[in-house]
């Protein structure tokens, strides 16, 4: 996907742009950069969620986002939070609700689930969809290091089967460099995407 980003404005104050980037199948990049600069901004203009923004956004990719919260059918089991909103089968669901260690949770509801579970059931869900591209907006914030190490571990291993490419939000270059993403940089006002020189 390519994104050619002239300005994004909310009520007449700019808050990003210009800027572009471009992201493909099998490639990972971390978009670092402070609270408010607008990473949250750019990832819902990548997802097709913000259409109201001066540019161009070339995608034929097929997108999956993960939110920092998951996003779960509070009603629906945790088998149906994969089948329902990605028309996987069934026993697609349970292979990747095994495979992100959720095996014999599938007929719990979500209020049933840990935070933790419930992030990889969302990341389950995701790669259930089969994107080209994983959007993810600091998607292991606010866990604890132990279960934050194992989802990016998880994530890593699904990126390197499915091939995917990666764009991640997130406030930790560590983290961004533990799943091999090259990293870039929000900054300035309005901001612009600039290469981290950690990136090498
Ligand atoms: N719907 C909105 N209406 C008005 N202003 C908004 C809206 N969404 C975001 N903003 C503003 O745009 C700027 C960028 O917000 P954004 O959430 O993208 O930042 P962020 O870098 O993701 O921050 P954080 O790291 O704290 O999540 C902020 O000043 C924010 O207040």
């Amino acid at each position: 996907m390519r994104l050619e980003l002239t300005g994004k404005s909310f009520a007449g104050r700019p808050v990003l742009g210009p800027l572009h980037l471009t992201v493909e199948r099998g490639q990972r990049m971390a978009v670092l950069g402070p609270s408010g600069i607008g990473k949250s901004t750019l990832l819902r203009i990548l997802a097709g969620l913000d259409r109201d923004f001066g540019g161009r956004l070339e995608s034929r990719e097929k997108v999956a986002v993960v939110f920092q919260e998951p996003v779960l059918l509070p009603w629906q089991r945790a088998v149906a939070n994969i089948t329902l909103p990605t028309g996987c089968t069934e026993a697609e669901a349970r292979r990747l609700m095994a495979e992100v260690g959720l095996a014999g949770q599938e007929d719990k509801f979500p209020r049933q689930l840990s935070l933790g579970q419930q992030r990889r059931l969302s990341l389950a869900r995701a790669f259930a969809a089969r994107p080209d591209i994983l959007l993810m907006d600091e998607p292991f914030a606010s866990l604890d290091r132990e279960t934050a190490g194992r989802m990016m571990d998880l994530t890593a291993r699904l990126l390197d089967r499915s091939g995917a490419g990666l764009v991640l939000i997130t406030h930790d270059a560590a983290e961004a460099s533990g799943l091999g993403a090259e990293l870039f940089r929000l900054a300035g006002s309005p901001a612009a995407l600039v290469r981290d020189e950690r990136a090498g």
